[in-house]
């Protein structure tokens, strides 16, 4: 195991959220930390909608590390409840809210509720590459081939 990233919540408007618990893995060997809704009132997802959810916190990534907001199976299989932009990426020099992008699938009406978990956010190792641009590249078996280019 590598030694794990320190990640610093800044729960928002404490007072008023006090109550929705901040991301935490719900297993000991969780890959991803469950986020919660921090919503006001009871949200009404129709088929074919979007929502940006708040989740009442804000967090600061260490330097080399991004965190993806990723669909949870349970919501997607049972309602249909994913995520647009899955993963969303959270950038280790954002300070603002984190905010989950939902979409409702599924053929009916979802309704979500506050403290509701309603995706999970992985913690990743990442890289920003250098770019050397060139003339030309190196030469490989699959070229140009892709796009199920060796078939079925
Ligand atoms: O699901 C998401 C995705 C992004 N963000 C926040 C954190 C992220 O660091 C920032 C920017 O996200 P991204 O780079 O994906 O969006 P953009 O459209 O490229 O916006 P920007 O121009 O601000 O980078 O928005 C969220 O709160 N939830
Ligand atoms: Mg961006």
């Amino acid at each position: 195991m590598h030694p794990s990233p320190s990640i610093a919540f800044l729960r928002l408007n404490p007072e008023k959220n006090r109550d929705i618990p901040l991301p935490r893995y719900m297993t000991a060997q969780s890959a991803g930390m469950d986020i919660c809704a921090a919503l006001d009132d009871d949200l009404v997802l129709n088929h074919g909608c979007i929502c940006l959810v708040p989740t009442g916190f804000a967090m600061a990534l260490p330097d080399g590390f991004e965190a993806q907001i990723r669909p949870r199976s349970g919501l997607a299989v049972k309602h249909g409840i994913s995520i647009i932009n899955a993963p969303g990426t959270i950038d280790a020099d954002y300070r603002g809210e984190v905010k989950i992008a939902l979409i409702n699938l599924g053929p009916d009406p979802v309704t979500l509720k506050r403290g509701d978990r309603i995706a999970q956010m992985v913690v990743q190792k990442v890289y920003q590459a250098r770019i050397e641009v060139v003339h030309d590249l190196d030469d490989t078996d699959r070229s140009g081939g892709g796009f199920g280019h060796t078939g079925r």
